[in-house]
């Protein structure tokens, strides 16, 4: 496959993704923002404000990796999403992070709100769709990060505590919304899905417990 249909293949993976996202509500207005790897040195992002269930090929952009000022963007003048970095620093912690996920949906912003600290999940049969767990009796401490416009400060701070946890398969933002990856778009999306089934659970056993 040549870099044009590379490019056309991963942004049609990304917009039927967004379709599914948006259809589960987790991406409401022009909320969220996904991205995959093209090669060692790019990736195709969403451009900034676009509707992620309405993606179609004239949305998305070509991002340098190693490019801090996002003058390698493609086309020139392109404005990728707000949140590029997040995705940038997450492709150079290492070859297996294929795609990067970005939702906003109703669980993952309520509870990173109620739980600055951390949310905890374990007891769940579906976290074995995550990597690393093979128990329902594991137990995930997602992490919340407080919320920053400032997004390559945030992009640095999520970095640090990620390379002192590796293997740690997602994060909240705190009020906004969940981050997740996988080596392709297929396994991000599963773990999306997985993320948010869960979450949702979460919410649900605390609203019922109360
Ligand atoms: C529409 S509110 C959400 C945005 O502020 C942002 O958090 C977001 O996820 C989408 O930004 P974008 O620049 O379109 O990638
Ligand atoms: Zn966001």
């Amino acid at each position: 496959m040549d870099g044009m249909e590379q490019m056309g293949a991963r942004g049609e993976e990304l917009s039927r993704a967004g379709r599914l996202f948006f259809d589960r509500g987790w991406v409401p207005a022009t909320a969220g923002n996904f991205s995959a790897r093209l090669d060692a040195r790019h990736m195709v992002i969403t451009a900034s404000g676009r509707h992620k269930g309405e993606l179609g090929a004239g949305d998305f952009l070509v991002v340098g990796l190693e490019d801090e000022t996002l003058k390698d963007v493609r086309p020139p003048g392109g404005k990728p999403s707000a949140e590029t970095a997040l995705h940038l620093r997450r492709y150079r912690s290492g070859p297996d992070v294929g795609a990067v996920l970005h939702t906003h949906s109703l669980a993952a912003t309520v509870l990173s709100r109620l739980n600055p600290g951390g949310v905890v999940l374990e007891g769940y049969e579906v976290l074995k769709a995550l990597p690393g767990v093979d128990s329902h009796t594991a137990r995930l401490e997602v992490p919340v990060f407080g919320n920053d416009q400032d997004i390559p400060r945030l992009a640095a701070r999520v970095e640090a505590h990620l390379s002192a946890h590796p293997g740690l398969p997602g994060y909240l933002i705190e009020g906004h919304g969940l981050y997740t990856w996988g080596r392709s778009v297929a396994e991000a999306r599963r773990h999306v899905e997985a993320f948010e089934f869960l979450l949702a659970c979460e919410l649900e056993v605390r609203r019922l417990s109360r």
